[in-house]
């Protein structure tokens, strides 16, 4: 008999609650019926975000891309409560986010923005203010080579930072906190060829046991090159939810294949 059905048996056995237990089998994130408007001036809303439903599980990254505009950021922000939902619900290890405190919740599932905000102060004040928070030990020089920064950085004041810089340091603001799951938005639209795959590489060192990434970006090379899972969203709505095998493959779906030619094509 194969595996898989051997593993189906065995689980349907088991009551309930250890069948729960088996953290691997659970999904890290879910999100059911996810909707977000914007009231209007007066009484009608505009909605960004059209009844989205899927998980994240661990071990996986998944890339977000789709047409500017087409809800990606919003998407993210909703899953670590920068934005409340219209309507429906999101858990975190099977528990509705709203109801974990919402430091804790963004400790373990981080948002790093495509422009960080940085907090007045050094470099070292940046990194020290969530690590202070949770009283955690680490290297400041050492989280700065990691993102390829100067540790020399450390006393500079963080807005005279580039861009790129700046996204870099946010990043390593997050990492050193250790989160499960990490919402990329566009990590490294400030950085060159060297700085991408720099980033890339410690994202999926990053990737190990229970953790997980949403990747927003808009270059369908890096979705290839990053992710296990793809999101195409279109409008505000989730379109597909591809593994990355069926999202580059010749029978994808035609809308799937129209995105990739306008972004050049062959991929
Ligand atoms: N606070 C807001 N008020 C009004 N409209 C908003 C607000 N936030 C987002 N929008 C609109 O919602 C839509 C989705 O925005 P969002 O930033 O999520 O898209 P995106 O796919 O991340 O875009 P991009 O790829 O350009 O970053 C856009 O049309 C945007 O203008």
């Amino acid at each position: 008999m194969p595996f898989y059905f051997l593993l189906r048996r065995f689980f349907s056995l088991l009551p309930k609650d250890e069948y729960i237990s088996l953290s691997s089998y659970t999904p890290l994130l879910q999100w059911d019926d996810l909707s977000f408007s914007i009231p209007d001036k007066g009484a009608t809303s505009t909605t960004i975000l059209h009844n989205i439903t899927g998980t994240l599980n661990s071990g996986e990254v998944v890339a977000i891309i789709g047409p500017s505009g087409s809800g990606k950021s919003t998407f993210l922000k909703l899953l670590n409560r920068l934005l409340e939902p219209t309507r429906g619900k999101i858990q975190y290890k099977g528990q509705a986010i709203d109801k974990i405190a919402v430091t804790e919740l963004r400790r373990q599932v981080a948002y790093i923005s495509q422009r960080p905000y940085l907090f007045p102060g050094t470099v070292a004040d940046n990194l020290a203010y969530g690590a202070q928070l949770w009283n955690l030990d680490y290297d400041g020089a050492e989280w700065l080579e990691k993102v390829d920064l100067s540790p020399t950085l450390l006393t500079q004041q963080g807005d005279n930072l580039s861009g790129g810089e700046q996204q870099r340091l946010a990043l390593a603001r997050s990492l050193l906190l250790e989160p499960s799951v990490l919402l990329l938005d566009e990590p490294t639209s400030a950085l060159d060829i060297h700085g991408t795959a720099l980033i890339e590489n410690l994202i999926s060192s990053y990737l190990h046991g229970e953790r997980a990434v949403l990747w927003v970006t808009h270059d369908p090379k890096q979705a290839k090159r990053i992710a296990h899972r793809i999101f195409l969203m279109e409008q505000g709505r989730l379109l597909y939810d591809l593994s990355v095998e069926d999202f580059f493959s010749s029978n994808a779906p035609e809308k799937v294949k129209t995105f990739l030619t306008v972004r050049e094509g062959n991929y």
